[in-house]
């Protein structure tokens, strides 16, 4: 078969694996973007709307919206800030400014949290970022490390704009090696003295042996736009659409019916988004409460609620929201 044709399609890039996939695939399905991917193609037509999506490593997808290739994608923000870090060091190093524009940042997707850390054995010597000065630091990230020792480095040679040094701006001391994966092994094997590596739960770390010793970077999942999209209302629909998602995900609808008499003191505890909905109940003295409640503390307020004798209480997810 024939690759499809892209033709006045929005060009629409999503992670094809790895952590943030799953998370990206529910989200277009709560945005209702309907699209069957035909096995082994990066490419899958979108058969609402005039969009294609592209499936693409989250390392590569900040340089493809970058250039403008593709108008809209998803990745971690660690992959921006990782392009950007290399974007700015090359354009320093041949002397001109950088061949592509960069992307925007549209949202933060709430999902996908992890850090970028500097990570050194717990048996040894190393206690702060700047004890590895001149070492080896192993990593996927090497503009961000890179950066992160060169400010470092200027700091430590009393430089008065530290905080500004790049790679691409001096010539570095310490020993930046690039490594695909697993790169926690790196220093049991005597490669490396510290690495530079994800950290979300802290397993992974403490299983190599290994602690955290300065953070270069908090990520979460984004969505990130071109800067001249080829259809900015397309964006702004799919943008609108995944915020609906994203904030009916943080909420759920909580419903309760509570004495007339402390009403007030439910809705304290329940204020709503905006104000709460508060009806008549076929009984006298009584109302019925409805109000969006943060999905993480729903269970505190259902003991609040409890306490000023709320009744009946339910907790309902909420499918999407505008
Ligand atoms: N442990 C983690 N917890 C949460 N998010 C993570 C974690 N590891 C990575 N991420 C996020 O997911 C993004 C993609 O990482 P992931 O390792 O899944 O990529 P991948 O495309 O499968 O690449 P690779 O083959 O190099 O592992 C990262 O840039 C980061 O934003
Ligand atoms: O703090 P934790 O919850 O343990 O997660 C951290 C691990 O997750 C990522 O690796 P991944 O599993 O994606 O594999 P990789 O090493 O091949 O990149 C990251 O590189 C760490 O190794």
């Amino acid at each position: 078969m024939p690759p499809p044709s892209l033709e006045g399609r929005l060009l629409f890039a999503v992670p094809k694996k790895g952590r943030l996939n799953q998370a990206t695939l529910n989200l277009l399905e709560g945005a209702d973007i309907q699209f069957r991917r035909e096995n082994r193609l990066d490419i899958a037509l979108v058969k609402n709307l005039p969009i294609a999506l592209v499936f693409l490593p989250a390392a590569d997808i900040p340089t493809f919206v970058g250039q403008g290739r593709v108008d809209l994608g998803i990745t971690g923000w660690d992959q921006v800030q990782e392009h950007e870090a290399g974007v700015r060091s090359a354009s320093l190093l041949r002397g001109s400014g950088p061949t592509t524009g960069g992307c925007d940042m549209v949202m933060d997707l709430g999902f996908g949290g992890c850090k970028l850390q500097v990570q050194a054995p717990v048996k040894g010597q190393y206690t702060e970022t700047k004890d590895l000065i001149g070492k080896t630091i192993c990593t996927s990230f090497v503009g961000l490390a890179a950066d992160h020792f060169a400010r470092l480095e200027a700091a430590a040679d009393g430089d008065p704009n530290a905080s500004e040094a790049t790679a691409g701006s001096r010539k570095l001391r310490t020993q930046i090696v690039e490594l695909s994966g697993s790169v926690e092994a790196a220093c049991a094997l005597g490669v490396a003295e510290g690495i530079v590596d994800l950290v979300e739960s802290g397993e992974t770390m403490r299983a190599a042996g290994l602690k955290a010793i300065d953070t270069v970077v908090e990520s979460t999942a984004v969505l990130i736009k071109s800067k001249s999209p080829s259809n900015p209302d397309m964006v702004e629909l799919i943008a609108s659409r995944i915020r609906g998602v994203i904030t009916a995900q943080r909420f759920v609808l909580c419903q309760y019916n509570v004495e007339r008499a402390r009403l007030a003191e439910a809705t304290k505890i329940t204020p709503g988004k905006r104000a709460p909905t508060v009806t008549m109940l076929d009984e006298d003295g009584w109302v019925a409460v409805s109000s969006m409640v943060e999905t993480k503390k729903i269970a505190l307020v259902m003991d609040d609620l409890t306490r000023v004798g709320a009744q009946d209480i339910l907790v309902l997810d909420i499918h999407n929201t505008r």
